[in-house]
């Protein structure tokens, strides 16, 4: 690495509606050099990097202030385009691939390879013949770039949420000129393996000179993969430093500006039981692309947490989703010993099963509603709460919702300027515990919770995790919890399924060694006992 610095932000300065969100902040970044972006949720990370790709939203509210240069030179980046000619690529925390379209068609879209045909050589350029051939070849290249080896004709849909991240990477990469790569949370939707597999990816992309801003909350990342990195809080710089100087205790403080800490392996010892079975899975299947679930027997006991872990792909995903009736499931699901209706979401909700779910733009929020809506919809219209409800009329209660939003802001650190603020202006933590007070606001017995801490600082994952331990051990609540995170299993949950081709590979105790869900997650656990036995 040499010293010029192929990017340089100076004392960048924004302000929504009059409201600071970045305050002087300056961030530099050498090619091939990999620099971290850490701060709590809305500390101000994606504002900056919307500056630097010149997002609209940035220029369509009295735009920025400060310098950016590019290798030296003063730039003013007025649109995503002009980032994307200027070699600045994004890889975006939510995936903006098409499912229905196959992988070499998403890696090309609005960059299409054309070839001429007998009617564009007559009528000009716009009637060529789209040349899937050089697509495919451009799409296997950038994959390999990646170090990504999947079929170009496959459709987006029917990957798992793993390989999707790869495929926005190697989009990025087929850019030809990318100087600076911008990954955004690009591990929170992965499991263990498959972030190992992207860390090596970006290294791999830093040793052909692409400088690479990575914004991660798993500190452990930093320390693994980073050169350098800038920590933002409230909106302020909070420095600049060397990652060898420093440590992911030392990282955490400087982002939260207080001591954390995990919580330990807590699970209530031989508490339950099947006694009492508040929820059972019975030859139970789900048609979900990517998370297939096949005929699973499982019992859930009243008032436990129950851990749903196992690696990407494997079904974990399928199980909330198939019981709360969004993909087509088979089987018999008994709450209370009685069958519920399968594939049927409201019948489900009215009995009191409530989920969160891991996909909070599609399912979770509307985004263009307040929180206090967005928090109380599902209970309005469900359970008829939150409401003056007569028999011909109803109207809304708005000292009750109001209650409710500013207890939830206040108890889960909701930063926002106030429950009447648009959800789609939160930032990305912030939205998830949204997601998470909608839940609670249906007052449920049963709480399916998918990837809770998913894209959120280790602050507020203690905040959710000891929140959701609350509800089970003080409020009886039932809690279902599918993460990708062991660790965070381990936290909180009594029991832990792992999920592995579909089926319940092995049902552990949150103290149960490393090895032993090691062996289940890769689905060995059969062989191995076979073997003992033998
Ligand atoms: N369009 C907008 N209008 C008003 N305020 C906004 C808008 N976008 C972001 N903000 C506010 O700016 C602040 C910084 O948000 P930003 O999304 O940059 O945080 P972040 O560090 O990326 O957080 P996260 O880790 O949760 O994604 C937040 O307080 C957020 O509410």
């Amino acid at each position: 690495m040499g010293d010029a610095y192929v990017l340089q932000m100076k004392n960048i300065g924004k302000e929504y509606s009059g409201n600071p969100v970045l305050k002087g902040i300056d961030l530099k970044v050498k090619p091939g050099e990999i620099h971290a972006l850490l701060g709590e949720n809305g500390a101000g990370k994606s504002t900056l990097m919307n500056v630097l790709f010149g997002m609209p939203v940035i220029h369509n509210t009295g735009g920025y202030t400060g310098e950016i240069c590019l290798d030296g030179e003063k730039v003013h980046i007025s649109s995503p385009k002009h980032a994307m000619d200027l070699g600045i690529g994004m890889v975006h925390q939510e995936f903006m691939l098409i499912p229905g379209f196959a992988v070499y068609e998403n890696l090309k879209l609005n960059r299409e390879v054309t070839k001429p045909n007998a009617v564009s050589r007559v009528a000009g350029k716009s009637y060529e013949s789209l040349d899937n051939g050089q697509m495919r070849a451009d799409t296997k290249e950038a994959l390999d770039k990646v170090g990504m080896d999947l079929d170009t004709d496959e459709m987006v849909g029917e990957l798992p949420v793993g390989h999707m991240q790869f495929l926005e990477i190697a989009r990025e990469i087929d850019k030809k000129g990318v100087r600076i790569l911008v990954f955004d949370e690009p591990t929170a939707v992965l499991n263990e393996t498959e972030a190992s597999r992207l860390l090596e990816s970006m290294k791999r992309l830093a040793g052909m000179g692409i400088a690479i801003i990575f914004i991660t909350h798993r500190l452990q990342e930093v320390i693994d993969v980073c050169d350098t990195v800038t920590i933002l809080r409230d909106g302020s710089l909070v420095t600049n430093c060397q990652v060898k100087d420093t440590d992911a205790v030392q990282l955490a403080e400087m982002m939260v500006g207080r001591n954390v800490s995990y919580s330990d392996i807590s699970g209530r010892v031989d508490k339950f039981d099947d006694s009492d079975i508040v929820l059972e899975f019975r030859n139970f299947s789900v048609d979900m692309p990517g998370e297939q679930v096949k005929n699973i027997d499982l019992k859930v006991r009243r008032g436990e947490i129950i851990g749903i872990g196992g690696l990407a792909g494997q079904g974990k995903l399928g199980i909330p989703n198939g019981a709360m009736g969004l993909y087509p499931a088979s089987g018999e699901l008994l709450y209370e010993g009685k069958a519920l209706p399968l594939n049927h979401t409201k019948k489900i909700l009215e009995k009191g099963i409530s989920f969160l779910s891991e996909d909070r733009k599609k399912i979770g929020l509307i985004l263009s509603e307040s929180i206090e809506d967005n928090m109380v919809f599902n209970a309005m219209q469900i359970k008829r709460e939150y409401l003056f409800d007569f028999k011909l009329f109803s109207f809304r209660n708005n000292k009750k919702i109001a209650e409710f939003a500013d207890q939830m802001i206040h108890e889960f650190d909701i930063r926002c300027v106030g429950r009447k603020q648009q959800v789609q202006n939160l930032s990305g933590g912030n939205q998830q515990k949204v997601c998470l007070a909608k839940a609670l606001a249906l007052n449920p017995k049963v709480l399916f919770v998918s990837e809770p801490t998913r894209g959120i600082d280790i602050g507020a994952k203690k905040l959710v995790l000891d929140k959701l331990k609350e509800l089970s051990w003080n409020q009886g609540i039932t809690i279902i919890l599918v993460s990708s995170e062991l660790m965070e299993l381990r936290s909180i949950c009594d029991r832990i399924v792992i999920v592995c081709g579909g089926k319940v590979a092995d049902i552990l105790s949150p103290r149960e060694d490393d090895a032993k869900f090691g062996l289940a997650m890769a689905g060995t656990k059969a062989e191995k006992e076979a073997e003992k036995t033998s």
